[in-house]
């Protein structure tokens, strides 16, 4: 039976989340299913300088060892994000506020200190996570970010990107990314920085996906909409959950053989998907290994088991891996 490296290495990357545990623990099953990797949270800014001006690389300095070491590339995440972001980013030694300037000088230190340490090591880097609302008129969310700088903060951010690794490939990365009415905004906000000249080389679909959403149909519209502006695409953190987004429920204990043939189907269309538009989607990525652990055991219920992957809680494949590797 091929991995999962083997079965679309003519096709696009094949990369799994990975945290300071997983890298240690899963290395074998890393290695053989996967070309890519991704830190989980190591690699976000509360975890890269907790402190001014005090950087903790250690971490990411053994991922990205771990990944040159066997032959995988390495998407960085985060540069720019509203959340796990450390407290004394945006406020000042009384607690307030710090000015535009300040935090333009703050976010460019960072970006300089982080992408100019893997230069030219670090494949992909989502320079700015999830900017968009989700619904409504407002372009952006709210954030520290648009409330101190302005929404030109995006713009800036890729720009100290470029700035520290000229060849790094800078990605915009949003979730709900299949939705068509969040699917325009970022479509406008990308096309946007590529109107105003701003470094900006992909689109990352975050495709936390369900049992029932999205569909097939909204999924190959956004992907021909991004397609249009040029850019390479990557699937940055994919899992199918086997509970619909608001579904609380926490009477299931292990995944019942509906959900597996349910999720085994719906795996199937998704890599057709991407096999179908294989020349702008370069990188699919897990957001994790296994079942063994997912973030999505604590979102959006806390302590609630999910089995998301294509390979179960011990490595082995699921009903879905044999779908997609066919
Ligand atoms: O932050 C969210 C809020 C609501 C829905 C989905 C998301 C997805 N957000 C992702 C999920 C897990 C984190 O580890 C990633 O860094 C983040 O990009």
């Amino acid at each position: 039976m091929k991995t999962l490296k083997e079965h679309f290495k003519d096709k696009f990357l094949v990369g799994a989340a990975v945290n300071a545990y997983t890298i240690d623990h899963d290395k074998e099953l890393l290695t053989k299913h996967f070309n890519s990797i991704t830190a989980e949270n190591e690699m976000k800014p509360e975890h890269m300088q907790p402190e001014p001006n005090k950087f903790t690389f250690e971490v990411a300095d053994k991922m990205i060892q771990f990944a040159e070491d066997n032959g995988m590339q390495l998407r960085g995440h985060t540069l720019v994000w509203h959340n796990q972001m450390p407290d004394w980013f945006f406020t000042d030694e009384n607690g307030n506020d710090v000015s535009r300037e300040e935090l333009l000088k703050r976010m460019k230190d960072h970006i300089t200190a982080v992408v100019s340490r893997y230069k030219g090591r670090i494949h992909a880097w989502d320079v700015v996570n999830e900017a968009v609302e989700d619904r409504g008129e407002e372009m952006l969310r709210k954030s520290k970010w648009i409330d101190i700088i302005g929404e030109d903060f995006i713009d800036y951010a890729f720009k100290f990107a470029h700035e520290a690794d000229p060849d790094a490939l800078l990605f915009y990365n949003d979730y709900n990314e299949s939705h068509p009415e969040k699917r325009e905004k970022i479509y406008q906000l990308v096309k946007g920085l590529l109107d105003r000249g701003v470094p900006i080389h992909g689109v990352g679909l975050q495709a936390h996906w369900n049992l029932y959403d999205p569909s097939y149909e909204n999924i190959e519209a956004a992907i021909k909409r991004y397609s249009e502006l040029g850019l390479q695409l990557h699937v940055t953190e994919m899992d199918v959950s086997v509970f619909e987004f608001g579904d609380e429920r926490t009477d299931v204990k292990e995944p019942t053989k509906e959900m597996l043939h349910l999720q085994a189907e719906r795996y199937e269309r998704f890599f057709d998907l991407f096999t179908k538009y294989q020349e702008h989607i370069t990188s699919v990525t897990f957001w994790g290994i296994s079942d063994a652990y997912t973030w999505l055991n604590d979102f959006p219920v806390r302590g609630r088991k999910n089995w998301p992957f294509v390979l179960d809680e011990k490595g082995e494949p699921k009903p879905a891996y044999h779908r997609i590797v066919k």
